[in-house]
């Protein structure tokens, strides 16, 4: 069956100081799916995002939403069905409770809705104990986490995060990264990621996008760019450390099965596993 799409950009072109910057010539999100986007420094990994939410109007192409072309005066009534998400949170100097119910109270929705709603998302994300505290004084991954709650309490119809996790450490990351999933896949969103790690890549999405220069080299599943990459760079980028990725086939007795496309391992069960094993090998250690 064909996916659905959610957005698409075609034959978009953004040139700056006479220089393009993007070119895409087609580029579907599917409805529902994760998207990781991908690339060196400079690749125009933010610049397709912002384009894609209209904060940044193409010099070239069309950007569709459920197959209407964004512009025009429907351009913020649109916006309104999507949510960003930067590496830089950017609370309001409020408290927390005030920070998720921002879009509900500009969406005018009645008072007495927006306090479930601001509870509800609050403890999906694990910052219900946080809601009276000042957004000042939270740490770096209960500031992202307060930022997800706000912006998924508007029920966005495409969630884009730009870099969300990059200053987090790597256990905090992990958590939210496993936390984001379950819910972007409860609530059926499409989301697109801004990300360097590859972890958050197989962990996170269910297709990767590779940019370079502003082009397109490569989309599918992660494993394919992996696996099967179409160029030097690509495979550098995503094979540059030696990385197996797995899906659990069966679990018993504190182990799992893991199957990959370099065969099958028992492991033993990790906590808090969600299905996807990321396996990193390392050197063996010579002998002096
Ligand atoms: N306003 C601008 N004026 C001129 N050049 C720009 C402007 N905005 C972006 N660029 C250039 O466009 C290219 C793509 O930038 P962009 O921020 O989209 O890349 P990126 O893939 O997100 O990079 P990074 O991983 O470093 O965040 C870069 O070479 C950048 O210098």
């Amino acid at each position: 069956m064909m996916d659905s799409i959610c957005a698409s950009l075609e034959n978009i072109e953004v040139i700056k100081n006479r220089r393009p910057i993007l070119q895409i010539d087609k580029l579907d999100f599917p409805d529902g799916k994760i998207t990781a986007l991908v690339g060196p420094n400079g690749a125009g990994k933010s610049t397709l995002l912002k384009v894609l939410h209209g904060l940044e109007q193409p010099d070239g192409g069309t950007v569709y939403f459920r197959g209407q072309a964004v512009g025009g005066r429907d351009v913020m009534a649109i916006r309104r069905r999507m949510a960003m998400v930067f590496q830089n949170p950017c609370l309001f100097q409020t408290t927390v409770y005030e920070n998720i119910a921002a879009g509900l109270r500009f969406r005018k929705f009645p008072k007495r809705e927006i306090e479930p709603i601001v509870r509800h998302w609050a403890q999906r994300f694990g910052v219900e104990h946080l809601l009276d505290r000042q957004a000042r004084q939270l740490s770096g991954g209960e500031e992202q986490r307060a930022a997800l709650a706000r912006a998924l309490a508007c029920k966005p119809e495409l969630l884009m995060l730009d870099e969300p996790f990059a200053s987090l450490d790597p256990p905090t990351r992990d958590s939210l990264c496993r936390d984001l999933r379950k819910v972007i896949k409860a609530e059926g969103i499409t989301a697109v990621i801004v990300t360097h790690m590859m972890e958050e890549v197989f962990l996170l999405a269910d297709r990767a996008v590779m940019l370079s220069q502003g082009q397109v080299l490569q989309a599918g599943a992660p494993e394919e760019l992996l696996d099967n990459p179409v160029n030097d760079e690509v495979a550098q980028f995503f094979g540059g450390r030696p990385v197996i990725v797995g899906h659990i086939r069966s679990r018993s007795d504190g182990k799992v099965e893991v199957v990959t496309s370099k065969g099958r391992f028992q492991l033993p069960a990790l906590a808090g596993d969600e299905g996807t094993y990321i396996l990193c090998l390392r050197g063996e250690e010579s002998e002096p």
